[in-house]
């Protein structure tokens, strides 16, 4: 059996991606990606299109001396010299040698009907275009990939212009061709036909490079590999122009998991969730939970049946192991919950319930809860002081600590004389017992449920002063009934921190206020009892 080639993983998120709506990078976080992508283990980073972006441009003065790269080698992106000119003075070429990237990518036109209206030259002017410019750039010591830009409508509309383009930068020295679908309008199977003719008809070195307006970039981009393209192309997080490009680590894992392709150094695949998850912090496009591999519930597991087999072999409902993408299994609580999930659920808690009384009964109230309009899903705070309350009920286990009892609050909302609109204060008075005796506070906050927390704060921080590494970080309500209007029952989750950690509480109620109350004083009790602050009262 011949072996198969090697397969080279080539990046362009900080090209391609920093295309994506939405999206813009700094240096810094260039430099920052471009490390993340060096520990996942890719083989080419391509930084940007020095001399056309001054930031690409200060990009990769900084990356010759900041970036300790172990895997990769950058590429600097930019297109073929301008029509009537020469490689070797055009400005922008000249950008591309100065960058001191090893590797540079040439974007070029393909498609004849391109080289008509876009660039407004000749199919011959174009062809020297290509030949100029990447023997000057092989002739100055860089590997030059050619991104055939367009490259699968142009072969449809014009196969032996196509291909010459090609064959002329291959002539010319380029290493790799590069087969663009750059409107991202074609399914796999008529990528993968496409690459095997060009294989045949050049025996080159072929790149894949997908968009994904089909949804299809990923599919697209693994038939490209079987049909025999050895550079694949994409971007973490499928960050790009329009509907994004082929997602890499989709690709990759996919590759490594699913045809045992090894493209990334050892230990590579297991930083991809890290890795993907960091980069969305910097670009500061929220991370998509559903996404394949790393997503956050990508091994989140709903279904009560679904989580009774996994009790006995996660592999019954997980196509791979969490963690061959450093990623975990999760459980979640909700009305679709059996006592399976439950048990599961509270493993992960550390929460024991074994005892099949405890493990019925929490069931049946995590049920009746969600029935009234709890969820439990996004609040395991709450499904934690659910369990630890009943089976205190139960006789089974200790209460939540009685750190305070309330016994009344209320909350003004009012406007100043001659205030205007956005000047409105709220004003809270709580009273309650704790440890220290009977207290009163009264606090002021620019919201209902801002002043409530000050004043609970207020009046619990001389007995708890723990509280004050506390902080209320999220604060979301839904209408749960929107048919009854202002009347409707409405939902509240609130995220609390310390520290280095952040828990959720939810609270329900036809009053917005009140709901809010009962999420914070749970995140207020689930904050203490993990502090193991010992109860006073
Ligand atoms: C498929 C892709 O995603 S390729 C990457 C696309 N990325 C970008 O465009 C981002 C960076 N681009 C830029 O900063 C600017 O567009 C620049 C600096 C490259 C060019 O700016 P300008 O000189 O003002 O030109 P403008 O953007 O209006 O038009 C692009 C020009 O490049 C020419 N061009 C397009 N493709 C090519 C090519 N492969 N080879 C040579 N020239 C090309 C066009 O014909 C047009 O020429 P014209 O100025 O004579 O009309
Ligand atoms: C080069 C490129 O990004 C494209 O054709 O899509």
């Amino acid at each position: 059996m011949t072996a198969l080639p090697a397969l080279e993983v080539y990046d362009t998120t900080l090209r391609d991606g920093a295309q994506q709506e939405g999206l813009s990078l700094s240096v810094v976080d260039k430099l920052a990606i471009a490390r993340h992508l060096d520990d996942l283990g890719v083989g080419v980073i391509e930084g940007g299109w020095p001399g056309a972006i001054p930031k690409d441009t200060a990009f990769f003065a900084r990356a010759a001396d900041e970036l300790r790269l172990r895997h990769a080698r950058l590429a600097a992106f930019g297109s073929t010299r301008r029509p009537g000119g020469q490689a070797s003075s055009d400005a922008q070429v000249r950008a591309l040698l100065d960058s001191a990237a090893p590797v540079v990518t040439l974007v070029a036109k393909s498609h004849v009907g391109h080289v008509t209206k876009a660039l407004r030259t000749t199919p011959e002017e174009n062809l020297a275009m290509v030949a100029d410019t990447v023997a000057f750039l092989v002739a100055e010591g860089r590997e030059v990939v050619l991104d055939a830009e367009h490259f699968f409508d142009g072969w449809l509309l014009d196969r032996a212009y196509a291909l010459e383009v090609l064959q002329v930068a291959l002539a010319a020295g380029a290493s790799t061709a590069a087969l663009c679908d750059t409107n991202g309008g074609h399914l796999p199977d008529v990528v993968a036909d496409l690459v095997a003719e060009v294989v045949g008809a050049t025996g080159a070195r072929l790149g894949i490079h997908c968009h994904n307006d089909t949804g299809c970039a990923v599919a697209s981009t693994l038939a490209a590999v079987e049909a025999g393209a050895v550079q694949v192309q994409g971007t973490l997080n499928g960050y790009g122009e329009r509907t994004g490009n082929a997602d890499l680590v989709t690709v990759l894992a996919n590759l490594e998991l699913k045809r045992d392709r090894r493209v990334l150094p050892p230990g590579g695949l297991t930083e991809a969730t890290r890795i993907a998850h960091a980069v969305s912090e910097i670009t500061n496009v929220p991370p998509y939970s559903r996404q394949p591999y790393v997503g956050a519930s990508a091994f989140t597991h709903k279904a009560g049946l679904h989580a009774s087999a996994i009790r006995v072999d996660p592999d019954l409902y997980q196509h791979v192991d969490p963690t061959a993408v450093g990623n975990d299994m999760r459980m979640l609580v909700s009305e679709m919950a059996g006592r399976a999930s439950i048990e599961l659920k509270g493993r992960e808690l550390g929460l024991d319930l074994s005892d099949p009384t405890l493990l019925s009964t929490v069931t049946d109230a995590v049920k009746a809860r969600e029935q009234e309009g709890y969820t439990f899903e996004a609040a395991d705070a709450s499904f934690e002081l659910l369990v630890r309350r009943v089976a205190c009920e139960l006789g089974l286990g200790d209460d939540v600590p009685d750190y305070f009892h309330v016994d009344s609050w209320r909350v003004i909302t009012e406007t100043r004389p001659g205030g205007g609109h956005g000047d409105a204060t709220s004003e809270a008075t709580v009273r309650l017992v704790t440890g220290g005796g009977r207290t009163v506070a009264t606090a002021e906050g620019n919201g209902p449920v801002n002043a409530l927390d000050a004043a609970l704060r207020t009046a619990l921080t001389p007995t708890y002063p723990e509280l004050g590494a506390l902080e209320l970080v999220d604060f979301r309500v839904r209408i749960l009934d929107a048919s009854h209007g202002s009347d409707a029952v409405t939902r509240v989750l609130l995220e609390t921190a310390d520290d280095g950690r952040s828990w959720t509480t939810v609270g329900v109620g036809p009053n917005v206020v009140e709901a809010s109350w009962e999420a914070l004083v749970d995140g207020l009790a689930h904050g203490l009892l993990h502090r193991q602050v010992p109860s006073r009262a």
